[in-house]
């Protein structure tokens, strides 16, 4: 399927690039299939386009009728006005996907024509090593095409869950923003490694390599990881010293707000930018 079809990134930043990394990766599509464009910044396209070979050109530019799929990808406040800058160009059976957080299918539907096509899906910045969660949510007038096409454009960047929209906010808690939290947590215990003598280049590799081994026990092993933490904590040994300092400094509940701020910050924009849709 998606060797007969063009797309293009409106926005070239940290997501456009893990994705177009993703797709280029997996070969499904050539650099020439692959449209790239963002608001001013050249040397970024220059960048782009060197690094994957993709088309890396200014919006005027872009050759719309070849398009058939359009994937918004600048931050969400920019998101009115770059669905205003493609609406009239827009033909009905051409797709506008949104990764934007925040940003629901009812605003894109708003903000297009009637009839026009929208996905909204929420990746994460591991796609550009083909290792994202990414979730689907199909605007009101998509067809099962187009979830298809987005089903598989996205899983040349990892794994794809289809969602209802009312998860989305929360989706992107938990997967969206969800790297984010694994880096913190190993920023602090690379310092706890570092300050007890380990070289930073090694306890990275120690410590990227735990939680590496961690997700992939839970993924390959079909058990859940209460279980798992079960068997790592002999009684009275160092995993049940660790565990109590966890509970005893609210380690689960911070990591339990994390997700729940993220997913109300996700609710908080799309309310924002509705207001602002509303105002003369
Ligand atoms: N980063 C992440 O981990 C994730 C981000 N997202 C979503 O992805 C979106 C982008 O995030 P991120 O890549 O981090 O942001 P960046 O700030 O890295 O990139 C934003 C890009 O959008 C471009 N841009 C701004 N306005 C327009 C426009 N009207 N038309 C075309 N391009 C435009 C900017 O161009 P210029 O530089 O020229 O101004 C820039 O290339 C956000 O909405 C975010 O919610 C979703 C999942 C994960
Ligand atoms: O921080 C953000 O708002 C974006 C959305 C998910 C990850 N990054």
């Amino acid at each position: 399927m998606l060797d007969n079809e063009t797309i293009a990134f409106l926005g070239a930043g940290s997501m456009a690039e893990s994705m177009i990394s993703g797709v280029v990766t997996a070969e499904k599509m050539l650099g020439g299939q692959v449209y790239v464009t963002n608001k001013s910044n050249a040397d970024r396209l220059m960048n782009l386009r060197t690094k994957y070979g993709v088309q890396a050109l200014p919006q005027s530019e872009l050759p719309f009728e070849e398009i058939d799929l359009f994937i918004l990808a600048m931050k969400p406040k920019g998101a009115k006005e770059a669905l205003a800058s493609i609406k009239d160009k827009l033909k009905p059976n051409q797709v506008v996907l949104s990764v934007l957080a925040g940003i629901t299918t009812e605003f894109m539907e708003q903000h297009l024509n009637d009839d026009q096509q929208v996905i909204r899906v929420m990746p994460n910045t591991s796609s550009m090593i083909q290792e994202s969660a990414t979730a689907v949510v199909a605007g009101k007038n998509a067809t099962k095409e187009n979830v298809e096409l987005a089903t598989e454009l996205l899983g040349c960047m990892g794994q794809v869950y289809i969602i209802e929209e009312d998860q989305m906010d929360v989706f992107t808690g938990l997967a969206g923003s969800g790297p984010a939290y694994f880096y913190y947590l190993m920023e602090h215990m690379e310092r706890v490694g570092v300050e007890n003598g380990i070289d930073e280049e090694t306890v990275r590799k120690m410590v990227a390599q735990t939680i590496y081994g961690a997700a992939k026990m839970v993924l390959n092993q079909n058990e859940a990881p209460s279980s798992l933490r079960e068997k790592v904590t002999s009684p009275n040994g160092t995993t049940a010293s660790g565990l109590e300092a966890l509970s005893r400094f609210n380690g689960g509940e911070a990591i339990s707000q994390a997700v729940q701020h993220a997913a109300k910050r996700s609710k908080e924009i799309s309310k924002e930018l509705e207001g602002a849709a509303v105002k003369p």
